[in-house]
């Protein structure tokens, strides 16, 4: 009963992955209290020689030794045990942070639909930090705290029943006064992890939008939205705090009592002649060992509880599925510049009323470059992820050279095809780093290659460091324009064989007009090139259009031959505007 009221299956679950670092800290904590059981008889037997012996010094000797050696062997037991939790701690911190942050990365986009990245974020780091102390220390502490009591209380009864008896009162006090308030105290760790969830969320988030928080004149606002956050996690710590101060008094409490009761007991009994002095010494002794483990336990307990709250946020992260799985993976290996079909394709957003795309069906030759176009919110982006296999259909579906695209695995997807979006983020290092991160082993020819056919050599040429230059923290340096430029070198040293364009929006971005034009022209032949295009130009120089209308596909062909029959395609050729800016 004690086990389920203390331990969660997850804290099993983790302990499993800290193996017998677990046991070893137990078998250190039990041998340190076997030592000092040890100590408390040789101590007894000493004041018994000095009391009662003829030769009182030489003939306590022995036990005096024995004594002085026991304490030593506790120092030492001590110092094991707390080098094997400390190993146990920050195996599963490494273990599991490792774990999690392998499953969020093949959750890819899934969080997108769920928690934010700072949930995330702050699950892998400070959840994981509460977890590797709830099992290198309180979990050993739990078990030290059932086995040290139960066995010193047995030695205690073959000295006298009452005194037991005192003791075995006050060590159960204490689990109960606990129990009494962990429904308390586990609510209270809950809000106080829900407000810290909230809090870092919210921390990242400003973090990351600061551009616009400064540019929409909001950073007033959000700082008061953080002050309100950070009050909420005040209150709900002190909240935490004050109901296990209140537990720690009364288990203080029950020990103190417990203690000097079972000893006042025993002084009793010394006094008519029941037990000698030396065990009034022992009793003395083992009364306070048998408080020890739950003193110590006493310690962790908030971090139990905190921990606890912890695993939740961690359960559920781990519970997330990858929105795409290797499940109808075979061997087949990504073609080179494949055909693109797609059958009657449907998808609708999770929690979204109305489908992002419906009955979407087209046959596009391999090689060639296909321009969707259409207005804000038709589904270019939707259909765009749909061909990356960000997210399945579900209805309907999408055939690659043929075979269904979940019959590729997802790392041949991932290296045959590429996205160069909007907004690209690049990790922090130099343009060459980036661009290298498509295949580190790639040669400097082939690298050179890549680097002239985005054009990023006129990047480069401006720049001090040259391919060297640092690219700052998500790319902060470069503009978004140079951004793509390095995106597309990437994609093209992967030797990407499906490139998704998107281009920008913005109608004055003529340098992203000619690296789409000439992105075009460099991939021709060896990628089937998909652009989301909000340009006539872009739109004219690609083999086939795609007019996209609410989801649905409203014309599909050459763009000449579209341009010969009334349609939204002809409309647009005579709004001559913007494409993708049409109401
Ligand atoms: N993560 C999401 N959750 C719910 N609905 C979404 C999500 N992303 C997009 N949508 C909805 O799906 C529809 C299609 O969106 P999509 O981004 O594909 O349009 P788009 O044509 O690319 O728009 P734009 O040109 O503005 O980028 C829109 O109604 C949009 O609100």
């Amino acid at each position: 009963m004690v086990i389920n009221m203390f331990v969660d299956p997850l804290l099993i679950q983790l302990a499993r992955l800290a193996g017998w670092r677990v046991f070893a800290t137990i078998a250190a904590s039990v041998a340190a209290a076997g030592a000092s059981v040890a100590a408390a008889f040789a101590i007894a037997a000493v004041v018994r020689h000095l009391l009662t012996a003829e030769a009182p010094l030489a003939e306590a000797m022995p036990a005096l030794s024995l004594a002085a050696l026991a304490v030593a062997a506790r120092a030492g037991l001590l110092w094991l045990r707390d080098i094997a939790a400390i190993s146990a701690s920050n195996h599963v911190k490494a273990d599991l942070r490792a774990r999690l942050l392998r499953h969020a990365l093949d959750l890819g986009g899934a969080h997108r639909f769920s928690r934010g990245a700072g949930g995330v974020q702050a699950s892998i780091v400070d959840g994981v930090e509460h977890l590797q102390a709830w099992v290198g220390f309180y979990l050993p502490q739990l078990a030290a705290a059932i086995i040290i009591p139960g066995c010193l209380v047995g030695i205690l009864l073959t000295r006298d029943v009452g005194v037991a008896l005192i003791v075995a009162i006050g060590v159960a006090i204490v689990p109960l006064a606990q129990r009494a308030w962990s429904r308390v105290l586990g609510e209270r760790a809950s809000a106080h992890w829900d407000a810290y969830e909230r809090f870092a969320a919210r921390i990242s988030d400003t973090l990351r939008g600061m551009e616009t928080l400064v540019a929409l004149h909001a950073t007033a606002r959000q700082g008061r939205t953080l002050r309100v956050d950070a009050e909420e996690l005040r209150l709900a710590t002190t909240a935490s705090l004050r109901s296990s101060l209140a537990v720690s008094a009364i288990t203080a409490g029950a020990m103190s009592v417990g203690t000097a009761g079972a000893t006042l007991l025993a002084a009793y009994h010394a006094a008519t002649g029941r037990l000698g002095a030396g065990d009034v010494i022992l009793v003395l002794f083992l009364a306070a060992e048998c408080f020890r483990p739950l003193q110590e336990l006493q310690n962790y307990w908030h971090e139990g509880f905190h921990g606890q709250a912890a695993a939740r946020g961690l359960a559920q992260l781990q519970a997330q599925r990858p929105l795409v799985t290797d499940a109808r993976a075979s061997d087949a290996a990504w073609p080179a510049a494949p055909a693109i079909t797609c059958r009657e394709v449907g998808y609708t957003y999770p929690g979204a009323r109305t489908a992002a795309l419906s009955d979407v069906s087209f046959a596009l030759p391999g090689g060639s470059t296909l321009a969707i176009v259409g207005p804000s919110g038709s589904g270019k982006s939707t259909l765009a992820s749909l061909l990356l296999r960000d997210i399945d259909p579900d209805s309907g579906e999408i055939l690659i050279a043929g075979r269904p695209l979940p019959s590729y695995r997802l790392a041949e997807v991932r290296r045959g095809s590429a996205l160069v979006a909007q907004q690209i983020v690049l990790l922090d290092g130099s343009i060459r780093d980036n661009v290298l991160a498509a295949d580190p082993h790639a040669s400097e020819e082939r690298l050179a290659t890549a680097v002239a056919a985005a054009r990023v050599d006129e990047v480069t040429a401006r720049l001090p460091g040259g391919l060297d230059a640092p690219v700052g923290e998500r790319g902060a340096r470069l503009s978004g324009g140079e951004r793509q430029r390095v995106a597309l070198a990437r994609a093209l040293l992967a030797g990407a064989s499906v490139m998704v364009l998107d281009e920008a929006t913005s109608a004055l971005d003529a340098m992203n007009e000619a690296l789409i034009t000439e992105a075009l022209r460099t991939t021709r032949g060896t990628c089937t090139t998909i652009v989301i295009a909000h340009r006539l130009s872009t739109v004219i120089g690609a083999d086939y259009v795609l007019v996209l209308d609410e989801g649905r596909i409203a014309q599909f062909g050459p763009p000449a031959d579209l341009a010969r029959v009334p349609g939204p395609w002809a409309d647009m050729l005579a709004a001559h505007q913007p494409i993708g800016d049409r109401p």
